[in-house]
C-alpha cells in the first residue's frame, strides 16, 4: 500500500483516542488554533512580522478568500482504497505534492529554528527549501537533513561573486533544485513592522548563510566576529538586486547545473518570458501577500499561467495553502505541487520540530482523506473538471 494512504487514518484514531478525556496539552488540530497559540508565544514583532502582509493586507486576505470561491463536486464509487499522492519533479519521486516554503529569520520563533523545520520535513518526506536569508547556513541545516530531499531559495546578491558562491555552496551541500525569488529585491510597505519598528535582519537574524560565505566576507573591510554592525549594514546594501532583467538569467545558468525555478511569477507573460529563458519550472506566489499589496491572489493567477505553460514545465504555487481541500484545489488548477508557508511557522512557534512535523502531517492526513471522498485516487487525475467556481 501506498505510504501516504495511511496518514488519513492514523490521524482519525488519535482524535477519536483522545476525545473523551481531552488532554489540554494536546497540539492542536485546527489551522487557526495554531495562529492563536503562536500569537499568544511570540512578541507583537516577531508574531507579526510572520503573520502579516504588506500594506492593507488585500492581497492576503484575497489569498485565502479566493480558495474558498472553487468548490469540490466529489464523485462516487470510483475504487479509491489506495490512493498516490507521490508526485515526480526533476527526475525525482517525491512522497507528496507538498514542500516546506523558503522561510527566513526562523530564529525569531524559535530558538531552533531552521534546524527544527527541515528535520521535521525531512522526517516526513517533504522536501525543505531553504532560505538563502536563513539563520543557519545553508550546511547546518543540510546536515541535520541526512540525504532527505532539499531544495535552495535564492535572493540574487547585488554581488554577482556572492550570488555564485550560494549556487555553489547549494550544488556542495546536496541541494537538488534552485528557486530564485524575484518578487522580493527588497522589503515592500509593512504596516506592522513599520508600527513595532521590528526589522530582524537589523538586529543580525537572518543573515547567517552570509556571514560564513567566503564572497560576501571578503568584501568586508574587517570580519563580522571583529565589527557585526559593518556587516549588517553591507548586507542591507547588497541584499536585493532590483536592476536585473530577464537577461541576467543566462549568469545563474552559468554558475549552475541544478534546475531553476523562478518564485513569485504571477503574470501570465512572464511565465511565457520564462519559459524562452529556459528556466525549468515556476512557483505562482505574491509571497503570501507581503510584497504587492493589491495584487491578484496567487490561486486566480495560477490556471491563467498553466494555460500559457501547457505543461512544458512544472508550476508550483503557494500562498494560502491551509488545508487539504486547498492543496487538491491547487492541483486540480494545475500546479505540481505546493509550497506550505505560515502554517508551518506557527507549528514551529508552538512546539519547535514536533510542531512543525504535525503541521505538515494532519496537512497531508486531510489532503489524503480529501482525496479519498472526493472520488479521486491519483493527483495524476486531477483536473479542473473536479471543481466548480461559485462567485
Ligand atoms: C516569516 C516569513 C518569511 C519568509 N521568508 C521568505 C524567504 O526568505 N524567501 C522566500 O522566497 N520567501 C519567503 N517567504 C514567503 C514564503 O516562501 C511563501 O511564499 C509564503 O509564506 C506563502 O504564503 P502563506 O504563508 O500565506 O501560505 C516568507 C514568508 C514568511 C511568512
Ligand atoms: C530585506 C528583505 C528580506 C526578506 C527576507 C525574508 C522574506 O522574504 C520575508 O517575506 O520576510
Amino acid at each position: 500500500m501506498n505510504r501516504m494512504s495511511n496518514f488519513g487514518n492514523q490521524v482519525q484514531f488519535k482524535v477519536y483516542q483522545t476525545m473523551p478525556n481531552p488532554d489540554p496539552d494536546r497540539l492542536p488540530v485546527k489551522y487557526e488554533e495554531w495562529e492563536a497559540l503562536a500569537r499568544e508565544k511570540l512578541e507583537d514583532g516577531p508574531f507579526y512580522y510572520v503573520a502579516g502582509g504588506a500594506g492593507g493586507e488585500e492581497t492576503m486576505d484575497a489569498n485565502l478568500r479566493t480558495f474558498n470561491e472553487w468548490k469540490i463536486v466529489p464523485r462516487m464509487l470510483r475504487d479509491v482504497e489506495n490512493r498516490d499522492l507521490s508526485v515526480e519533479l526533476f527526475g525525482q519521486t517525491y512522497v507528496a505534492p507538498l514542500m516546506h516554503a523558503p522561510i527566513g529569520v526562523q530564529s525569531i520563533i524559535h530558538p531552533d529554528g531552521e534546524l527544527a523545520s527541515a528535520k521535521a520535513s525531512a522526517d516526513m518526506g517533504v522536501p525543505y527549501i531553504t532560505s538563502s536569508a536563513s539563520t543557519k547556513s545553508m550546511e547546518e541545516i543540510a546536515d541535520v537533513m541526512g540525504g532527505a530531499p532539499r531544495w535552495f531559495q535564492l535572493y540574487w546578491n547585488k554581488d554577482p561573486e556572492v550570488t555564485a558562491s550560494f549556487l555553489k555552496r547549494a550544488e556542495a551541500s546536496g541541494y537538488s533544485a534552485i528557486v530564485v525569488t524575484l518578487d522580493t529585491p527588497m522589503m515592500a510597505w509593512r504596516e506592522y513592522d513599520l508600527k513595532n519598528v521590528y526589522l530582524p535582519f537589523l538586529i543580525g537574524e537572518g543573515v547567517g548563510n552570509y556571514l560564513t560565505d567566503p564572497a560576501f566576507r571578503s568584501q568586508l573591510p574587517v570580519s563580522p566576529e571583529e565589527d557585526p554592525t559593518a556587516a549588517i549594514m553591507h548586507w542591507t546594501h547588497t541584499f536585493g538586486n532590483p536592476g536585473l532583467t530577464w537577461s541576467d538569467l543566462s549568469f545563474l545558468r552559468k554558475h549552475t547545473s541544478l534546475p531553476i525555478l523562478l518564485k513569485g511569477i504571477l503574470h501570465p507573460e512572464d511565465a511565457q518570458l520564462a519559459m524562452e529563458h529556459g528556466v525549468d519550472g515556476i512557483v505562482v506566489s505574491n509571497h503570501g501577500g507581503r510584497q504587492v499589496d493589491g495584487a491578484i491572489s496567487a490561486l486566480d493567477a495560477l490556471p491563467l499561467i498553466c494555460d500559457v505553460v501547457q505543461d512544458e514545465i512544472p508550476v508550483l504555487m503557494d500562498s494560502g495553502i491551509r488545508r487539504g481541500s486547498d492543496v487538491v484545489k491547487a492541483l486540480a488548477l494545475g500546479a505540481r505541487a505546493v509550497l506550505v508557508g505560515r502554517p508551518c511557522m506557527y507549528g514551529l512557534a508552538v512546539a519547535g520540530e514536533q510542531g512543525v512535523h504535525e503541521v505538515l502531517r494532519n496537512l497531508l492526513a486531510d489532503a489524503d482523506l480529501t482525496m479519498a471522498l472526493a472520488g479521486q485516487k491519483s493527483i495524476a487525475d486531477l483536473n479542473r473538471s473536479v471543481l466548480m467556481k461559485i462567485d
